[in-house]
């Protein structure tokens, strides 16, 4: 992989996009998970694959049950991290920031563009609570087909987006004898101009 002597991009944004439209053209699978780690209120941490579902300037969205051990903590604390993978590239994207929740009508418009058994999955499972069994979890998807036998399914109110809007992004970069590239562009508050430095490997 060739070293970056220059900054490849002075906007973080289209540094990202840039990197994950080549993630997704490579014959990697699931170029858009991500580990997300969030904390309690004690300050334990905990970490997760969850798949990006958009990104914008304004941030990265992943959907989950609201009522998920996530869920629960983002609700107490928003600040949470992000971190891309993607091996055949050699690269990590790493970002930190703090977690909003998606408008309702960006919610329903991805959920509305889910599969019938997705969909009906979102309202079967009470993600992260304690499951007797799997004939449980059977019976409750086989309640819920029935209920919205014949009509759209509905958003359910605990599922929804979550977007983590970035006060840190850093692109990482491997390169030979471990003499990577690393650069992060830090800003103190979300509607403040990114910083950008770079950073021994
Ligand atoms: C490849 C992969 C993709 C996943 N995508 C999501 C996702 O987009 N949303 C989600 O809620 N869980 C997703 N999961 C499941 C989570 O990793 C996790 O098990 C679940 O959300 C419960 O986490 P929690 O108890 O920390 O809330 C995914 C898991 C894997 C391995």
């Amino acid at each position: 992989m060739p070293q970056q002597a220059v900054l490849p991009f002075d906007d973080p944004f289209e540094w990202f996009d840039a990197w994950f439209d080549q993630a997704r053209q490579s014959t990697m699978i699931e170029p858009t998970a991500m580990s997300l780690a969030t904390v309690d209120a004690d300050g334990q941490p905990s970490l997760r694959i969850v798949l990006l579902k958009g990104v914008d300037r304004k941030g990265f969205v992943f959907y989950t049950n609201l009522q998920s051990r996530k869920g629960r903590e983002l609700l107490v604390e928003p600040r949470c991290a992000l971190t891309f993978f993607w091996p055949q590239l050699g690269r990590q994207v790493r970002v930190e920031g703090v977690a909003q929740a998606v408008e309702d009508a960006e919610a329903d418009a991805y959920f509305a563009s889910r599969s019938r058994e997705s969909q009906l999955g979102a309202w079967a499972s009470q993600q992260s609570r304690e499951l007797a069994s799997r004939a449980a979890l059977e019976a409750a998807l086989a309640e819920v087909t029935a209920r919205f036998e014949g009509q759209p399914v509905t958003r359910p109110p605990h599922w929804s987006g979550m977007r983590v809007v970035p006060t840190r992004i850093e692109f990482w970069q491997a390169g030979d004898a471990r003499l990577h590239d690393r650069w992060e562009f830090v800003r103190g508050e979300p509607e403040m101009p990114f910083e950008c430095h770079r950073l021994f490997p």
